[in-house]
């Protein structure tokens, strides 16, 4: 069936009633075989392609059927079963060659429009639905597209039995002639709803038939626009025709005929238990994350380029550093650069994050799997990510700057960066589930990090910072404490030279330590000067932690409330 009329007349919002995919207030009822049912059965028979595609760019064809099998079938169905599955829809849509062809990526060339178009609808078909609504399925295309998809899935249609309910704009000529039934709407009303070929006689006993050499469906559209001179009375009249035509009665009687069996016969629907398990759906998403993970280099490979940039920018800025006195506040800059500045950078994550939030928000809509699946695969695909990023970073900036050089101190600098790197990517998952809009989650991570930098205790000491702010913010800063673990990681057990005056016998120490007659600094001093326990790195690799869960926890909660 094809929903027809020109914009605004209410295609879109009928698409989604029919398919219980909004919120918007509605009246009526939406009945599947003469009964109304529960949105979890509306989900189950049905399949919904939406209009614009959102496919994930770095997978092949086969890969996209074969995950969105594996979400969407009972666990029952077997690997053998799938693969062929997959192989008898490539086929029906004539994708053949295209297989093991890439989507296609911004940086890598991949499908047409065509066929991008058919891959949506053939990864929604996998499933075997029994209702398929498209949203304006040939938006985009050109003609001859338009046709060539139109026409697989009408093929498809025919030899599984599928109904097809599509929203279609100014479809040619050939393509109009796919469909079986047409509805026609116009502000919201219904002008015709009926077999497509009765159409010319219905309009033509209005004194509006078909001119010869005109596209019907433009013509159709002609009639129903308000914008003409007289449009108004002319929709008036077309609706009062439909509502009193012999092609309403009947359809009210086939209606009535439907309504009246289905209350005789107990409907049943297949059973939504035998879905794949959450450790399932998580496991195929993690492993359709991992290959986008390696192979799209947005997702991490523009940002471990980007930390290696910095770590040499870093490691020659703070060129093999000796540690005497007057290089002690150095140290200390680069222990804030490493980790304020790192966590700062996490804002690179915004695109790719937004991009699978924008998946995951069409396969919930298709009812596959919930914020919980998403969010932990999500998680754990990013950690080999960030450890990578991390050790990568510190065996570049860590030894050229002449940190405390013992393989002790350096892996406590890399777990500190990693922990760092894990709670500013958390940030990012936290700010752009509740802000899925590119501008406004940069603006706002940016923000965030802006302000647990000031509040960390470097900037403006502890005991200066005023109580709003150190009440307020400081003690959730994960920045603090990973700026305080790299310090007492450099400055607990390390020794620094102590100036000396020329001219003059002896020297000038700047902290005073039990070492300063043998005219040296020991490291506490510093941490003395700045308040921090020598002790305490477990408790705050504890809190770390804790802010890290606490943040994807706020995030599941954000997705599980907010539905687009
Ligand atoms: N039956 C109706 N009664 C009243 N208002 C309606 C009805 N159907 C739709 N609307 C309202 O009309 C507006 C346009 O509807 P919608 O977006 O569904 O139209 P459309 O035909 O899909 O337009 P386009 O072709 O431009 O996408 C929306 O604000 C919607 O809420």
């Amino acid at each position: 069936m094809a929903l027809m009329g020109p914009s605004g007349s209410g295609k879109t919002t009928l698409l989604n009633t029919l398919a219980q995919r909004q919120t918007a207030t509605v009246s009526g009822q939406v009945l599947i075989n003469g009964q109304e049912q529960p949105r979890a059965t509306h989900r189950q028979v049905s399949a919904f392609v939406e209009q614009e595609d959102t496919l994930i760019g770095s997978i092949t064809v086969r890969e996209t059927l074969r995950f969105g099998a594996k979400l969407g079938l009972p666990r029952s169905i077997k690997d053998s079963e799938i693969d062929s599955r997959v192989r008898s829809v490539i086929a029906q849509f004539g994708l053949e060659r295209q297989t093991d062809t890439l989507v296609g990526t911004p940086f890598r060339k991949g499908l047409s429009g065509g066929q991008k178009r058919r891959v949506s609808v053939a990864s929604q078909l996998i499933t075997g639905p029994g209702v398929l609504y498209l949203d304006e399925p040939t938006s985009g295309l050109d003609s001859t597209a338009s046709f060539e998809v139109m026409s697989f899935i009408k093929s498809i249609a025919k030899q599984h039995n599928l109904i097809v309910i599509a929203s279609i704009h100014q479809p040619s000529t050939k393509t109009f002639e796919l469909f079986d039934q047409v509805l026609l709407l116009s502000q919201g009303k219904t002008c015709y709803c009926g077999d497509r070929t009765k159409i010319p006689d219905h309009f033509a006993a209005l004194g509006m038939g078909l001119p010869p050499m005109t596209n019907p469906a433009e013509h159709l559209l002609d009639l129903t626009n308000a914008d003409f001179s007289d449009g108004q009375a002319r929709i008036e009249r077309i609706v009062n025709h439909w509502r009193t035509s012999e092609s309403r009665e009947e359809l009210d009687l086939s209606l009535e005929g439907v309504i009246a069996r289905s209350n005789n016969s107990a409907q049943s629907f297949q059973d939504s238990s035998a879905k794949p398990g959450a450790v399932n759906q998580t496991l195929t998403l993690l492993h359709r994350a991992w290959i986008k993970s390696y192979r799209d280099i947005v997702t991490y490979w523009i940002r471990v380029a980007m930390y290696l940039g910095l770590a040499i920018m870093m490691g020659t800025v703070w060129l093999r550093l000796s540690p005497n006195q007057a290089n002690i506040q150095p140290f200390i800059n680069a222990i804030f650069f490493g980790s304020a500045f790192m966590s700062f950078m996490a804002v690179a994550y915004v695109p790719a994050f937004l991009e699978d939030r924008a998946i995951f928000v069409k396969e919930r809509e298709n009812g596959l799997y919930g914020p919980s699946v998403f969010l932990v695969s999500n998680f754990i695909i990013g950690l080999p990510y960030l450890f990578l990023i991390s050790v990568l970073f510190s065996i570049i900036a860590y030894w050229l700057a002449n940190l405390n050089p013992t393989a002790h101190s350096f892996f406590m600098w890399v777990m500190w960066l990693f922990l760092d790197l894990l709670a500013a990517e958390s940030l990012v998952v936290l700010v752009a589930s509740i802000i899925p809009n590119f501008v406004g989650a940069l603006a706002i991570t940016a923000f965030a990090n802006g302000l647990w930098m000031c509040v960390g205790g470097f900037l403006v000491s502890l005991p200066t910072l005023n109580v709003f702010w150190k009440y307020a913010f400081h003690y959730w800063d994960y920045q603090a404490y990973v700026f305080q673990g790299m310090m007492v990681n450099e400055f607990s057990a390390r020794t620094y030279k102590c100036g000396v005056v020329s001219g003059q016998e002896g020297c000038t120490c700047l902290y005073a330590s039990a070492l300063e007659d043998q005219c040296e600094i020991a490291g506490s001093a510093v941490l003395k000067e700045y308040g921090y326990a020598l002790d305490r790195q477990g408790q705050w690799v504890g809190i770390m932690v804790a802010i890290v869960l606490g943040y994807r926890l706020a995030a599941w909660l954000a997705m599980s409330i907010r539905k687009s």
